[in-house]
């Protein structure tokens, strides 16, 4: 076991081993969210033992005694309470940080973790009275602590760069404040600027901007003069631009290659643009790095420099922190929610790593799947693979082994996309297989299971992808399955509590239910599976640098399609990928 000293503690009846950084080494939380001293054990738990010891009544304190013991004597003790301030709760741009309290805005409130939600009540807020009425009619009374630490200073007018949890509620932290922003615009200042959008919220993906618009309309309920239209891709931009046309919105939500589009193809939208007030980047490090750039400069260039502007993530890398002044004014507060010496995911979620060579992997998934579906009724899990036509195979094999699966990526169409989205979001008893669209920002209730197979694109992408179980203080898993040459990606969450969990013995009947799916897909799956990962895997620093070596690992992921050899690849798409002069793959 990597990394040090475990210890035991007890998640939802299941006893989880989790490896004991600095960062766990506080009180733990038993299943029935009351405070406990966790028990210490050391050993390394086999996902399936766990599951079917659950099952015959015999998991609580699985671990072995004596392990346990010499962990104990070893003398690993436990402080009281964490009762620390958190750090930069609220932390200028430049210049001094102010504080806020932990004891002040965490407490026993929310979910499992008791830690979610704040003391303060929406109406004891400086908010109107018909948002007020819509975030009651939503269901909220509390805020969360991210809601609280930021409203203030978004109402006061600052910028903000705001992190926080996964699944805290970020969106009603931005959308709040900035319809109240809206609210208070001067009448005359309205009527001017009727048709001009006053608030745009910035998303990576065309679920997450559909979900943001559906919270904003629960907010807009009782504003009858706001109202709110989305943008995204893979939808006809000319209905887009009649909708507009139709019915201009003050409240405009996008993701950033269709905004660029109406901006260069819509008339009279860039003047729209220029009633902008407050201006939202939602998952702010995605729409930051070089993916989206280059559009995100072009959309910010086209709005007034004096607007307001948020910034939100659940992770705020360095880098980020470091070009925020891009598109924020100088003096903006950087407001942290996540408490020194914490975890950037959630201590409620059980976090396992499992290394298995790759042709294991389709069985190893089949088993785990089988064995959580057994176990519980309510299941509903996602499994993340690392790209579009990966996932369409992952869905294709486990469909053919008769589980409950949808599936979801960049290459399905729009409404297929969002029809599925919709079922997830309402459903239990089924597994959604995703590349990353459904990464961030997606709020699916009640995910109990969350499985990366493969390496993620990186510990961001791990703690988003992590972040759709967990969700408002509730528990969840999370399985990261690796081949051992992709264990080096350990390194980068080695300061999380991702524990190691035992490769389950595949007993012989599941590898022949799996080598005849895998027989029943169709050559064409597999074949662009293996082109999709050779691409993936080609651009990975570590792993692409060696060429020779990734011609021997396609062959492997290969075989784990049940292939005797690796398809060949159209010579085009070997010289795009600067493969063609690397012996051992072969061309049509
Ligand atoms: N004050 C509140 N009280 C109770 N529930 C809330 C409150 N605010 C938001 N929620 C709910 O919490 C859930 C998570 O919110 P949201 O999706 O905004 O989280 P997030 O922090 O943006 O997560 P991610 O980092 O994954 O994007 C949603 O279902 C939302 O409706």
């Amino acid at each position: 076991m990597a990394g040090g000293d475990i210890l035991l503690r007890t998640h939802g009846g299941l006893p989880v081993l989790a490896r004991a950084s600095p960062c766990s080494l506080r009180l733990r939380l038993t299943a029935s969210g009351r405070r406990a001293p966790s028990s210490l054990a050391a050993a390394k738990v086999d996902i399936g033992d766990v599951v079917s010891q659950l099952r015959s009544g015999s998991a609580r304190g699985a671990a072995d005694p004596k392990r346990q013991r010499r962990v104990s004597e070893g003398g690993l003790a436990f402080p009281r309470v964490v009762t620390s301030r958190i750090r930069g709760a609220e932390e200028e741009g430049e210049g001094e940080a102010p504080q806020l309290d932990a004891e002040k805005i965490g407490g026993e409130a929310g979910g499992v973790d008791g830690s979610y939600l704040s003391e303060t009540r929406f109406d004891q807020c400086a908010i109107s009275e018909l948002s007020l009425k819509g975030v009651k009619d939503a269901g909220y009374g509390r805020m969360t602590q991210v809601q609280e630490a930021t409203l203030p200073v978004i109402l006061q007018g600052k910028d903000v760069l705001a992190k926080a949890k996964t699944g805290t509620g970020k969106t009603v932290a931005f959308l709040l404040p900035a319809i109240e922003v809206l609210s208070k615009l001067p009448s005359s200042q309205r009527s001017q600027l009727r048709s001009s959008i006053n608030l745009l919220v910035m998303c990576p993906t065309r679920e997450l901007a559909n979900q943001v618009a559906v919270e904003a309309k629960k907010l807009l309920k009782y504003h009858r003069s706001l109202g709110v239209q989305v943008v995204i891709g893979g939808t006809r931009i000319t209905q887009e631009q009649r909708n507009m046309q139709a019915n201009p919105c003050q409240i405009l939500v996008a993701t950033p290659g269709r905004l660029k589009d109406h901006l260069e193809n819509t008339p009279g939208f860039s003047t729209r643009l220029k009633g902008v007030k407050v201006l939202v980047l939602d998952e702010a490090d995605r729409l930051l790095d070089m993916g989206f750039r280059r559009d995100i400069e072009k959309i910010m260039a086209a709005t007034p420099k004096d607007r307001q502007t948020l910034l939100f993530s659940a992770t705020v890398p360095e880098e980020v922190r470091q070009i925020s002044h891009v598109a924020m004014r100088k003096d903006y507060r950087f407001i942290n929610t996540v408490k020194e010496g914490d975890e950037e995911t959630h201590s409620q979620v059980s976090q396992m790593y499992m290394i298995a060579p790759l042709d294991l992997h389709f069985s190893i998934l089949y088993d785990v799947l089988k064995k959580h579906v057994a176990d519980d009724a309510d299941y509903k899990v996602i499994i993340f693979c690392t790209t579009a036509m990966v996932t369409k195979l992952v869905a294709e094999v486990l469909s053919q082994l008769k589980l409950n699966i949808r599936e979801i990526h960049s290459r399905k169409s729009q409404s297929a996309r969002t029809k599925v989205s919709d079922e997830f979001r309402r459903s239990k008893g089924v597994i959604l297989v995703s590349s990353d669209v459904s990464a961030r920002g997606v709020d699916y209730p009640d995910v109990t299971l969350v499985i990366q197979v493969g390496i993620p694109a990186g510990r961001e992408q791990y703690i988003h992808r992590i972040g759709r179980t967990g969700r408002k203080g509730k528990e969840g898993q999370g399985l990261l399955l690796l081949a051992p040459w992709e264990s080096h990606f350990l390194t980068s969450v080695k300061d999380l509590s991702v524990s190691e969990a035992v490769t389950p013995s595949v007993d012989s009947s599941t590898q022949t239910e799996v080598k005849g799916a895998l027989r029943r897909v169709e050559m064409k799956s597999k074949e662009s599976a293996y082109q999709a990962w050779l691409g993936y895997y080609n651009s990975n620093k570590t792993i692409g640098g060696n060429k020779s070596r990734l011609v021997t690992l396609g062959e492997e992921f290969s075989r784990s399609m049940g292939l005797a050899a690796p398809p060949a690849i159209p010579k085009l798409i070997l010289r795009k990928m600067g493969l063609s002069k690397v012996p051992g793959f072969r061309s049509t």
